[in-house]
Parts: structure tokens; sequence; C-alpha cells
């Protein structure tokens, strides 16, 4: 069988490094270019990549996306800052090249994946619920592209359940002192030397609280989910947002 031609954007970054290894390391891939800030993109088609790894920064994704999708190469997102209107713009180029698949996904870690899914399940059970991720302070956004997307599916699934807004009797506060608004969900960015990325969901009813916590101590922890993008993301054209597409949950 034929190795999957892989190419890695952002291949200096911290996380675009490793990505680098783990494509290096995969039996199934050959890592045909590894791209970064000033490097041509063209290399892409030179190279005959097929897939592209795009783990760059929230200013450069589009234009890496406009030049993939129109030359047919897929792509596997890990850079954060999606918007509505951003990924209207991709579907757009979608539209015009329907073999092409894009797979951005807000956290590759199994491990997160798995916090959104409990933090969806559980959102409809409690009357309070507040995200708080916390990061290295290299990080270009906030709140985190995993935060964003944790609050939006619980407040997706409250708003299912019918739920009431959640109880805050807040009249006063400083600028920020209760977060970042998502769909009615809080959301606190901490940004901490030391720490790699971290999110705590806490829910809270009548005399108990739920805390589902998920921590990445390492890289490591995305490439896993990186990898399996690349193998599905060839035989799955259009756009699918979220790795939990790709991991056979049964829901
Ligand atoms: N989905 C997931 O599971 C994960 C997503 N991320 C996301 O990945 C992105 C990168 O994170 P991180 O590695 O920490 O950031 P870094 O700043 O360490 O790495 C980004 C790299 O991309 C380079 N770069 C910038 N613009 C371009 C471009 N147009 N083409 C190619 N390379 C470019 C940067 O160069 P320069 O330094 O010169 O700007 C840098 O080397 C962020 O959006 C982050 O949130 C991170 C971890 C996990
Ligand atoms: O910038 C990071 O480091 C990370 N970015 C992603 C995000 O914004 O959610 C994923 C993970 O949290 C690490």
């Amino acid at each position: 069988m034929s190795k999957l031609r892989v190419a890695v954007l952002g291949a200096k970054g911290r996380i675009g490094s490793e990505a680098v290894r783990a494509v290096e390391a995969a039996e199934d891939m050959v890592l045909v270019a590894a791209l970064d800030r000033d490097d041509k993109i063209e290399t892409l088609t030179e190279t005959d990549a097929q897939v592209a790894i795009d783990l760059t920064h929230p200013d450069a994704v589009l234009d890496n996306l406009a030049y993939t999708t129109t030359h047919g190469i897929h792509a596997v997102v890990g850079t954060t800052g999606w918007t509505d209107e951003r990924i209207a713009q991709v579907q757009d180029w979608l539209a015009k090249s329907p073999a092409t698949g894009i797979l951005i996904a807000p956290n590759f870690s199994i491990g997160a994946v798995l916090t959104m899914q409990f933090a969806q399940q559980a959102a409809r059970f409690f009357e309070s619920v507040e995200v708080i991720e916390l990061h290295h302070p290299n990080k270009a956004d906030a709140p985190s592209g995993t935060a964003h997307r944790t609050a939006q599916l619980i407040a997706a699934a409250r708003e299912k359940a019918g739920c009431a807004p959640q109880p805050d009797a807040t009249s006063t506060a400083l600028d920020g002192a209760r977060g970042a608004d998502v769909d009615g969900v809080p959301v606190h960015s901490v940004r901490l030397r030391g720490l790699l990325a971290h999110q705590e969901v806490l829910l809270g009813g009548e005399g108990e609280t739920l805390t589902i916590r998920h921590d990445s101590l390492h890289h490591k922890s995305f490439m896993p989910g990186i990898l399996l993008g690349v193998r599905r993301v060839v035989d799955t054209p259009g756009l699918t947002f979220g790795l939990e597409n790709f991991l056979d949950l049964g829901n």
C-alpha cells in the first residue's frame, strides 16, 4: 500500500514540530514538506502533498486553506480562531472542490474530546455551568478553541433541554470578572508559565457540584488524534468539525 504524502505547516512551532516527528514515525505516512513562516506554500503542490496539517496561527490558516482546497489537497487543521464567518468561507471553497476533505479539530487529544462530550451530556442536569481554561502564556487566542467549542456544545444541550438561564445575581463587576460570555456560558482564561493546556468544566446544582477536568501535559497528547485525522480525512470529502466525528463514540 502506498504511503500517505503529508506536509506540516507551522513545522517549527510547539505543536508543529511534534507533528513533524509523529508523521516521520508513522509507518503509513511520508513527510514530504515541513513549512513554516516565509516558506513558499507552492512547495505543497511541488512535492505532491496529499494532506496538509495546519498548526500555524489564526491569522495564517485561512490563506493556507484557500491554497490547499483550490489545489485538492486535504487538510487537517488544529489552528484555532474559528468563527461562523470563517467556517462559511471554508465551506465556499470546498463547494468548488467537492472531493477535498478538511478536518478542523479544536482539540486533537482524546481526553479533551471526551471532556467536551461529558460536559455536553451533563449540562442539562445542573443549574450552573462555567468553563475555565488554563494555558501557557505564549498562546495567541483567548478563550482557547477548545473552551469556546465546549461552551457552544453546553449551550446547545441546555437550549435543547429547555434549561432556564443560569442564576447570577452579579449587579456590579470589573470588566472581565465574570469571564467571556459564549452563548450564555461564562468562559474564564488563565495564562500561566509552567502550564500547557488544561480545562475544567464546573457544574453546580442544589447541594452538589461536578467538575470535569482535562490536562494535556505534553504535545504528544495531540498526536494520535492528528494521525487519525490524516488517515480519515482522505476518504471524507467536505468539512468535518471536531475529531469526535472520527472516533465512533456511538452518539
Ligand atoms: N487542535 C489542537 O489540538 C491544538 C491546536 N493548537 C493550535 O495550533 C496553533 C499553533 O500553536 P503553537 O504550536 O503553540 O504555536 P507556535 O507559535 O509555537 O507555532 C506556530 C508556528 O507557525 C508558524 N507560522 C506562522 N504563520 C505561518 C504560515 N503562514 N505558514 C507556516 N507557518 C506559519 C509560526 O512562525 P512564527 O513563530 O515566526 O510566527 C510558528 O513557527 C494555535 O492556533 C494553537 O491554538 C495547539 C495545540 C493543540
Ligand atoms: O494553543 C494551545 O496550546 C492549544 N490550543 C488549542 C485550543 O485553543 O483549544 C488546543 C489545546 O488547548 C492547546
